[in-house]
């Protein structure tokens, strides 16, 4: 891959002394749009939150644009392009969506970029944070994320919980975001939607990548990646 926007190589990282990731190495090009799979616990969350430079990294290095960032702490890896949605969706209960929305502002970004992706948005910009369906809470999360003008984004398990209406709603906009430019890394235990959105699909076991594929491919032998991580294929 020649031009890799952000790159790990033999990264080992954690919490405190406890290694989870085990020598991770990955690339993802300017525009991929790639997912993340694997059972509960295998490290999907610790591996974005170790690219956003929120666990302990033991060894190895993280590129973005060819620059090393060990060592760039959260805010400032947020300031050079990474951002992140986290599981427990991150947004102010007590403001409102608005209010919300103008927390996550930046580089000249404006609400109605956040409006024209998600117009349910507008329509409940003055309800608070905690009044909204649990889509909703997910799509003000994405919105506010991407405020931040991010050139990667990592979502992690954005989809969990939803409605699958609004699992598809999400889908097509992750594919939207990368045909605007966006490098976009998405977490998701539902093999099914995963193909949907990837370009390539890595596989995570007991903190190592054990797979690696393009989507095409595994979209006519899904069994090959069930094996590997023992997922049902849905
Ligand atoms: N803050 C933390 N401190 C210590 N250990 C943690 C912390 N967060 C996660 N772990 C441990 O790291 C391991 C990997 O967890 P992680 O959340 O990265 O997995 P995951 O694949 O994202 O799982 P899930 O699909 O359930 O979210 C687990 O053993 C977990 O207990």
């Amino acid at each position: 891959m020649a031009d890799a926007l952000l790159e790990l190589d033999g990264v080992i990282a954690g919490y405190g002394e406890t290694h989870i990731l085990r020598n991770v190495s990955l690339k993802v090009a300017k525009g991929e749009r790639l997912a993340i799979v694997g059972r509960n616990g295998v490290g999907k969350t610790t591996l974005l939150a170790t690219i956003m430079g929120q666990t302990r990294q033991h060894a190895g290095s993280i590129r973005l644009r060819g620059i090393p960032v060990d060592g760039v702490q959260a805010h400032e890896r947020a300031r050079l392009g990474i951002g992140i949605v986290p599981q427990t969706r991150d947004i102010f209960p007590s403001l409102s969506v608005e209010e919300n929305l103008i927390a996550g502002m930046r580089n000249g970004s404006n609400l109605n970029e956040a409006y024209d992706l998600f117009p349910r948005l507008k329509e409940r910009r003055f309800n608070g944070g905690r009044q909204l369906s649990g889509g909703e809470q997910q799509m003000l999360s994405i919105a506010r994320a991407l405020l931040g003008r991010p050139d990667i984004i990592l979502l992690d398990e954005p989809l969990e919980g939803l409605a699958p209406v609004i699992c598809e709603r999400l889908v097509s906009v992750f594919g939207d975001l990368a045909d605007r430019g966006h490098t976009v890394v998405l977490v998701e235990q539902q093999i099914g939607l995963a193909l949907r959105f990837a370009d390539r699909v890595v596989a995570l076991d007991q903190g190592k990548i054990v797979f690696e594929e393009t989507a095409a491919k595994l979209a006519s032998n899904r069994a090959e990646l069930d094996r590997h991580i023992g997922l049902s294929a849905t």
